[in-house]
Parts: structure tokens; sequence; C-alpha cells
């Protein structure tokens, strides 16, 4: 894979020629020192100071003590020391202010890439919906997730000539409370052919999705043909989508063909050698659900090491739902 093609799919890339088909976001240049905040893992865990009253967030979690500590700090010291002060962005801060304001009030964050998924647990409302800086300071600091946009883009590129972008960007999209998983789609294009499309949220049988998978099949592909194919310049990509209720197909991301990308119900190499018609997977009974695929906590939380049995489990799990998945068909 080229560098040029995992870049394709930064937000920032696509999303001003594809956002007549899109959500409503606003991208925003993360200053490098904010980018040096959210890489930082020395000291402790510091949000950074608020130029808001109204941001009910304290600047300092996890650890009371600590709290403690930088209070008493403050109190004997006015030159505090730099390492402990929190951080401040004012100015990222008051145009993040401005853009969530626009949006309605709630947003959803994302780097380059990637959201900070992994961080949901830690929020109030257990999802990734923001309403101030700080709340998205938190999740973008907490996420484990990001680390693969800050530091690991370009690890599967034939040509990787560096391990990071020069720029980052923070995306804020407007929050849609009530997207229904089940008409969320991954879709694969290989030869600049849509190939296959698989049910992204595969944990779950939707009942319904069968009566309504030949339709949604083709509403994608036209949807493909009319607005993606020659407007996306790789030859080999993901892209997922959302259909709502009128049918209107939304583009939610693009993605590099293999690599991090998770085929879902699919493997590469078998998407690689689809070539007549789209395959179109759901998952097609309640036997056939797959595990999670991704972790809904930080690593640190997961052993996931070899001997640890989890990546065993992973791997058995995997090949059975496979040999389900070819039953059923
Ligand atoms: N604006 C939004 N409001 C509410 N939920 C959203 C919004 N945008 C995305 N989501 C939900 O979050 C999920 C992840 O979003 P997205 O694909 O942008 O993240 P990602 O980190 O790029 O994920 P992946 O790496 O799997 O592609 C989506 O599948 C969707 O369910």
């Amino acid at each position: 894979m080229k560098q040029e093609e995992v870049n394709r799919c930064q937000i920032q890339e696509w999303y001003p020629k594809f956002k007549s088909f899109s959500i409503k976001t606003l991208i925003h240049d993360l200053p490098e020192p904010f980018v040096q905040y959210l890489l930082d893992d020395s000291g402790p865990f510091l949000l950074p100071l608020s130029i808001s009253n109204d941001d009910a967030l304290p600047n300092r979690v996890f650890n009371p003590q600590d709290q403690q500590d930088y209070q008493l700090k403050e109190e004997s010291d006015d030159d505090s020391d730099q390492s402990t002060s929190p951080p401040s962005f004012p100015e990222l801060e008051s145009d993040i202010k401005h853009s969530i304001f626009s949006l309605g009030g709630s947003v959803f964050p994302k780097l380059n890439w990637s959201a900070p998924k992994d961080s949901a647990w830690i929020s109030p409302n257990g999802t990734l919906k923001c309403s101030s800086f700080t709340e998205i300071a938190l999740l973008l600091r907490s996420s484990d997730s990001l680390v693969h946009d800050l530091c690991h883009a370009y690890d599967s590129c034939t040509d990787k000539s560096s391990s990071r972008p020069l720029k980052f960007f923070l995306a804020l999209r407007k929050w849609y409370p009530s997207l229904r998983p089940e008409m969320e789609f991954r879709c694969f294009v290989w030869n600049r052919d849509l190939v296959g499309i698989s049910q992204r949220e595969v944990t779950t049988f939707y009942p319904a999705l069968v009566e309504k998978k030949e339709r949604l099949q083709e509403v994608i592909r036209e949807f493909f043909i009319e607005h993606v194919k020659s407007s996306f310049e790789s030859e080999n990509y993901t892209f997922d989508v959302y259909v709502t209720k009128n049918e209107a197909v939304k583009i939610v991301d693009f993605n590099p063909w293999g690599a991090f990308t998770l085929p879902l119900l699919f493997d590469w190499e078998e998407l690689e050698e689809l070539n007549e018609e789209i395959d179109f997977r759901i998952v097609e009974s309640r036997r056939a659900v797959r595990p999670g695929l991704k972790t809904a906590v930080p690593f640190d939380y997961l052993d996931t090491s070899a001997g640890s049995g989890w990546d065993q489990f992973l791997k058995n799990a995997d090949q059975e739902l496979k040999q389900q998945t070819r039953d059923d068909d």
C-alpha cells in the first residue's frame, strides 16, 4: 500500500469532495502543542485549563490524590512547575466552541482517520457525544486507538517516509443520536469495482435486514456508481455508508484496503478474488453473530498478549463463525 492511498482516507482530504453525501462536519487544524499534549504519556493525567466557566469537568481526572497535591502545590508556589500545570489552548478551545454551537450543540470527534471509540466508556453518557472542548480533550487523551493515527498510520506502507502526517486535524461531526446500527455497511472496492458489502455491526443479527438486503444492495450500488467510483482516486479502498429511512446514502468514512481496516464478514484474500457480482453479506441468523472485533476499553484493561488465551480465543471464534457463515450460505 502507498502512503498516498492512506492519505486519501483522511477526513480532511475526502470530506470536502463528498460533503453533500456525508454528515455535516467542521474541521480544525490542530496546533502542534495540542498534538504533543495528546502524545505525552509522562506525568499525571491533566485536562487542559478551560477558558469557559460552563465546562464542568475538573482539569485533572483519575487520581484524587494528584488533584490534592496539585492544589497544595498551587497554594504554596505561585510560579508553579510547568510539568504539573494543566496546559491551555484558548484559541483552539474558542474555535471548537463555535463549531459545536453551529453543529447544534453536540458533536462526534475524530482525528485524521480515527475516532476515539475506545474512550466512550469514560464519558458520562458512554458514547462519543461531546458538547465541550474539555469533553473532547478527555476522549482524545484517553484513547489508545488514536495512537494509531498519531504514530502508526503509515506502518503498512511500502513507501513509508515518516511515522506521522505533517499536520493533524480534529473533525467535529454533527452528533446523530439515533443512527440505526443495522443500516451501516462497509463497502469494498477492488480495482475500482464494488465487490463486497458487509454489515458493519457484526455482533448482532437483525432479522429486518434479511428482507431488505436486495433493495439495499441496489441503493448502495447506484450510489457508488454515481458518486464514488470516479471521484475517489484510489483503485482499492473501503468506504462506510449509512442508509437512511428514505434510502439516502451517507458516507461515514473511507479506509485503505487491508492493513488496519477490518474486513468484517469477509477475508481480504476472498475479497480480492470477487469480480463478477457484488457479494453482500449480513449476519443471516442468530447463530452467526461475531464477537466484537474491537475492544471497547483501552488496551491496558485487556490482556491480549500471546499466551493470555485471548488471542487463541479470538482465532477460534473467528474460524468457527466463518465456518457457520459458509454453512448458512
Ligand atoms: N456523527 C455521528 N453521530 C453519531 N454516531 C456516529 C457519528 N459518526 C459516526 N458515528 C458512529 O461511530 C462509528 C465509528 O465512526 P467512524 O467510522 O467515523 O470511526 P473510525 O474510528 O473511523 O472507525 P473505523 O476505524 O472502524 O472506520 C460509526 O460506525 C457510527 O456508528
